[in-house]
């Protein structure tokens, strides 16, 4: 089965984990863009009270758009559940995120959600992580000297790029450096050096983040994580 439907297959099947009354999280890319549409149509089907909490501008228009209620993260007590989509999931449901540039509000999102869920199609499933390059979301000040931090760490960096001439912005206005961590071995360490360079605000390693991962083949496959961490228990930064 293609990786579209494998796509729009994942999202449907996602409906299952929501119910009436709940705050839900709208992840960004392709797959989150159906299921957010799955969503809206759920919602009108069935008369159900919503509300959403976007992690992107282009989610939050999508969302808006299908007439779902978009409230700020902040304007929320709690996110019940997150529905989102992934670059590479391990079976340990580590993953990488990020391709679609909105891995800060997608992780801001996800640590503060009851229950994270991943749609992803077959390809994206891997034994390791590391054959998608890791995006790292950096301050547009002294971006070139974090790069040069990069390059030292052996991690072949490399900008991510709007067209030929412009760096990709993120919604934060922040840009991304992509790195090749084929060959590291330890990812939580360097999950940690990463957030210790200053300049980084962020990177796409989701870590014991994941509860549950719909893989959207025929039929349907399941990952879930043995022991759930409350979003109280993750590794959150203290408010
Ligand atoms: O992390 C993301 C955006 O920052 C996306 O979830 C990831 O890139 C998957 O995208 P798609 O569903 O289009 O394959």
């Amino acid at each position: 089965m293609d990786q579209d439907r494998q796509k729009k297959n994942a999202a449907r099947a996602a409906l299952n984990e929501v119910q009436d009354g709940m705050v839900v999280g709208l992840g960004t890319g392709s797959t989150a863009a159906y299921f957010i549409q799955a969503l809206s149509n759920r919602v009108h089907e069935e008369n159900w009270r919503i509300e959403t909490v976007a992690t992107s501008k282009e989610s939050a228009e999508l969302a808006r758009s299908l007439g779902l209620i978009v409230k700020d993260i902040d304007e929320v007590s709690a996110i019940d559940l997150t529905v989102d989509g992934a670059d590479e999931v391990d079976p340990k449901l580590n993953g990488i995120k990020g391709g679609g540039a909105a891995l800060l509000f997608e992780k801001v999102v996800a640590l503060r959600s009851k229950k994270n869920v991943w749609l992803i199609d077959e390809s994206k499933l891997s034994p390791r992580l590391g054959a998608f390059l890791l995006p790292v979301e950096v301050i547009e000040f002294g971006a070139q000297q974090v790069y040069r931090t990069f390059v030292h760490m052996g991690l072949h960096p490399r900008f991510r790029m709007q067209n030929e001439r412009d760096r990709k912005k993120t919604d934060s206005g922040h840009n991304i450096i992509d790195l090749d961590i084929s060959a590291v071995a330890d990812l939580s360490q360097l999950a940690e050096q990463l957030k210790s360079i200053t300049g980084v605000v962020e990177h796409g390693l989701f870590l014991g983040i994941c509860d549950k991962a719909i893989i959207g083949s025929d039929p349907i496959k399941e990952i879930e994580r043995p022991q759930r961490q409350s979003a109280d228990q993750r590794p959150v930064p203290t408010a």
